[in-house]
């Protein structure tokens, strides 16, 4: 650990019933990076990264051990308030999911109206913020009060962006967040991680590996629920230490 890790995971084991999906995985996350999550399908980084926000707590026959801590907190600790835990670790989704009845401005405030948050002027200024934030503002400020599922699937993912921003996250968890745009948008999405890891530390899962070189600063290279390697993102690609990792970078397999 060092003085500046934001998240730490020790030791973390993840089981669905008698599977063991995710072995012995320890990871820091420095404060404002980017830091991907690479493998080849079903190795477990979806598993790992929805622990982060103890998102197994919905899943029947889910376990996770081991100790995550977010600002030196455990979030699996006794008396942690998983709704509060998660508005501090956001989360966008593969599939961008705007809520379907709400207009693009409520999207994006949602979590603070649930927070109990009125103020509409303090509501507009957050909107503002989080859509300048997620670089949408200027293709929605004249729309704000259309519904968000009205937007196009790039825009919809950048809302998604905006909503999980506007609640000021400490952590924002990335679960292959351009795999269903077109090239355009998801260009548009990487370009703002180098602005968004100003505000939120980011750790992403992506299948992408030209997008994984481009926007990470750390990465790690997870096979069979192990983590292979982790190091800084030019080292695993271009000096991998491990083979399995060298085969895989290099595309030899996944
Ligand atoms: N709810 C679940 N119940 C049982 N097994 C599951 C469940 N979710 C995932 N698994 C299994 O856990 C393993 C890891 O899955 P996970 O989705 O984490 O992999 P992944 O690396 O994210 O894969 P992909 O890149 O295809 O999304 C797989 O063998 C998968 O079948």
């Amino acid at each position: 650990m060092t003085a500046n890790s934001l998240l730490i995971a020790q030791d973390v084991n993840i089981y669905y019933g008698d599977f063991h999906a995710v072995k012995q995985v320890n990871l820091n996350a420095e404060r404002g990076t980017v830091n991907a999550l690479i493998g080849p399908s079903g190795c477990g980084k979806t598993t790992f990264l929805r622990a982060i926000n103890r998102m197994h707590d919905f899943t029947p026959g889910a376990r996770v051990t081991g100790r995550i801590a977010v600002e030196g907190n455990d979030i699996y600790a006794q008396g942690v308030d998983p709704v509060a835990m998660r508005r501090r670790i956001g989360m966008v989704f593969q599939k961008p999911n705007p809520f379907p009845t709400m207009s693009v401005f409520d999207n994006v405030v949602s979590g603070l109206k649930l927070a109990g948050i009125r103020d509409k002027r303090h509501l507009m200024e957050v909107a503002e913020r989080s859509l300048r934030g997620a670089a949408l503002w200027e293709e929605v400020k004249d729309r704000l009060d259309s519904p968000g599922m009205g937007l196009s699937g790039g825009q919809q993912q950048r809302l998604c962006i905006a909503r999980a921003l506007a609640v000021e996250p400490d952590v924002l968890l990335m679960d292959e967040p351009t795999s269903a745009l077109d090239p355009a948008s998801t260009s548009k999405v990487e370009d703002l991680m180098g602005e968004l890891k100003k505000v939120t530390t980011i750790l992403i899962v992506t299948h992408n590996m030209q997008q994984a070189a481009r926007i990470s600063d750390t990465c790690s290279f997870f096979l069979n629920g192990e983590m292979i390697e982790h190091g800084e993102t030019d080292q695993v690609f271009q000096n991998p230490r491990d083979e399995r990792t060298e085969a895989y970078v290099s595309g030899r397999f996944g």
